[in-house]
């Protein structure tokens, strides 16, 4: 007898010919399109990946929050022309309301502050694991659901604020083995582009959607970028001097452009210059072109990128010190960062760095005798009392089958319940990595 691996359960309790069944249709056993299960090996990565996730948070100070991943619509309907927006996950309930799955977290994180209003004292430091949903085209095959880790600081205006969630990320990867010569950060600031945009007379409404277009720059043809830039009204010099602009990779060259005294190049040089104090400055690098796709973004926005190039943006961040106001809340200062459970794994997997994650059970616990499976469970009791993990064999199964059982689960030992042991208080211990076997009180058994 072996412990079979079945395919699928066959109906191990057939139905009586006689009884009357409904053959219900077979369902389809897969997951939705573009959704994942996480059975026990891909359940132990994932949870690996969230323990450092909140390790890192926790060693920041941050506190734990979560929020409904159903949100009403509104809380995302923004019109800077965004991906995020284009493939909302969402619906009319049977309440007639407009809902939708929570595409990202920061919109529930404004939400949230707005409600609980002072007596959340500031600054606040939350951190959030939470999945994230779109209603994307299956012709592209992409996923439609992935968890983000957010970490946002609220009510913090200096680049303190960023400075602290990149050194946070950093942290992170150290854990887990990444290091600056594996990945990196694109720092940038949108007070670039509205320093060079000011130039000219553009729209205050054009300034969010040409974010957005310009983060779209290498996903798509360049005249296609400078048509819809055209589109939200910049003129032809505007657009070839913000092209210009974006090509910069140093940060002396945009000083030469847009002079020290704006905002944008003071912040930058002092977010590179506390990257230093932090200890992580040959991780970052300023690039012009990094904008991000989220409309709410004001200042600095950063990305980690994997310096191979193979693997799309591993997080991304910055400051969005307009979202709460535009919610109805109050002129709050904000930053954070959004970190998906994806590109992280496929870059560890690149790198030969995933975890061993295997099961390990120290305990499996048996009796030979069908009169003693109450014996078993007392003795499995006792040791779980003691913190000690069993396996419980819970039918009366061959001894071959209980090995094949403990090497499959890793125990590190076998408990046998044997009815003379048992009869004089023993039973029999076996370490199953050396196969020294004894017999022990179960007073003293631990
Ligand atoms: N926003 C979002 C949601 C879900 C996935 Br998969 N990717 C991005």
């Amino acid at each position: 007898a072996t412990e079979t691996p079945r395919a699928g359960r066959s109906n191990s309790v057939s139905s009586p010919p006689n009884q009357a069944v409904d053959y219900a249709q077979k369902i389809d056993v897969n997951p939705p399109k573009g959704t994942r299960d996480f059975p026990p090996e891909e359940m132990r990565l994932r949870n690996w990946l969230f323990h450092n996730f909140r390790e890192v948070s926790e060693l920041f100070g941050f506190e734990e929050v979560d929020y409904p991943v159903l949100e009403s619509e509104a809380l995302y309907i923004r019109k800077a022309g965004e991906e995020i927006r284009d493939q909302l996950y969402c619906f009319e309930d049977k309440g007639n309301r407009r809902v939708a799955l929570r595409p990202e977290l920061t919109p529930s994180l404004a939400r949230l502050v707005i409600q609980k209003g002072k007596s959340v004292p500031l600054p606040i430091k939350w951190f959030a694991i939470g999945q994230c949903w779109r209603y994307e085209r299956m012709t592209r095959g992409r996923r439609r659901e992935h968890y983000q880790w957010n970490m946002d600081i609220i009510g913090v205006p200096d680049v303190t604020g960023e400075a602290e969630l990149i050194s946070s990320i950093v942290t992170f990867f150290k854990r887990i083995g990444i290091t600056a010569k594996d990945v990196g950060f694109k720092i940038s600031s949108r007070k670039v582009l509205q320093e060079v945009l000011s130039l000219y007379s553009v729209p205050e409404t054009s300034f969010a959607k040409a974010c957005i277009i310009i983060d779209k720059m290498g996903k798509i043809p360049m005249e296609e970028i400078k048509k819809e830039l055209k589109a939200v009204e910049l003129s032809s010099d505007a657009i070839e001097d913000l092209l210009q602009v974006l090509s910069m990779k140093s940060l002396t060259e945009l000083e030469e452009k847009l002079g020290g005294a704006g905002e944008a190049v003071r912040e930058l040089k002092q977010l590179f210059s506390l990257a230093e104090k932090f200890g992580y400055s040959e991780w970052i690098q300023f690039d012009a072109s990094v904008v991000r796709g989220l409309a709410y973004y004001t200042g600095i926005v950063f990305e980690g990128f994997d310096r191979e190039g193979k693997l799309r943006a591993i997080c991304g961040g910055g400051r969005y010190d307009r979202l709460l106001s535009t919610f109805g809340g109050d002129d709050i200062p904000a930053c954070g960062f959004g970190f998906g459970d994806a590109v992280i794994i496929e870059l560890l997997k690149e790198r030969q760095l995933l975890p061993e994650v295997s099961v390990e059970v120290e305990n499996i616990v048996c009796s030979l005798d069908p009169d003693l499976q109450g014996s078993a469970a007392t003795v499995a009791t006792l040791l779980r009392g003691k913190g000690q993990c069993v396996d419980l064999v819970l039918e009366n199964k061959p001894l071959k089958w209980v090995f094949k059982r403990a090497a499959r689960i890793n125990a590190r030992r076998l408990i046998l319940v044997g009815r003379s042991e048992w009869e004089r208080g023993m039973v029999n211990v076996k370490i199953l990595s050396t196969g020294e076997q004894h017999e022990v009180n179960l007073d003293d058994l631990q």
